[in-house]
């Protein structure tokens, strides 16, 4: 235990600790403004509070949890990346460009893969709940 004249090693400086609370800020205001601008995020949220409801009913085990929990968050972890990338293509190349296009597209990409993952997790925790007699 560090002696009260000694700095202590575990505990950073207070200006790191506030620059840890305004980046969890500035995350959430991305989160945000990302769901302001963004219709397929809005989707997201509203499929993301139904399945949230769906697994509570139907009592979904730990395991399952965790599956569901991934494939939402992969969801908006892409879904959001694809946001902060057309952000930054139409910022460096407002006018058409195959490398711009490429950029959109490949994260465009990401987003349906992470989509198709979902789905299935979806399919494969909650079909046999929904077609149980
Ligand atoms: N600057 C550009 N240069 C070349 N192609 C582009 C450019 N901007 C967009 N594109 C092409 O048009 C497609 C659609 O781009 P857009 O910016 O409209 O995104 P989006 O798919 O409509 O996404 P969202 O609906 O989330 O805004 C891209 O996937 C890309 O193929």
């Amino acid at each position: 235990m560090a002696k009260p004249d000694e700095p202590n090693q575990l505990r950073p400086p207070d200006g790191l600790w506030r620059r840890r609370v305004a980046s969890f800020g500035h995350a959430g205001r991305g989160v945000w403004s990302a769901l302001r601008s963004e219709i397929h995020l809005r989707f997201h949220a509203l499929a993301t509070v139904l399945v949230l409801g769906l697994g509570f009913y139907y009592r979904l085990g730990r395991l399952e949890w965790a599956l569901v929990a991934l494939a939402v968050a992969g969801v908006w972890t892409a879904e959001l990346l694809n946001t902060a990338i057309e952000a930054l293509t139409d910022l460096a190349s407002p006018d058409f460009h195959p490398l711009a296009g490429k950029a959109k597209d490949v994260a465009a990409g990401a987003v349906l893969l992470a989509a198709a993952g979902a789905v299935a997790v979806g399919a494969l925790v909650f079909g046999p709940h929904l077609f149980s007699v």
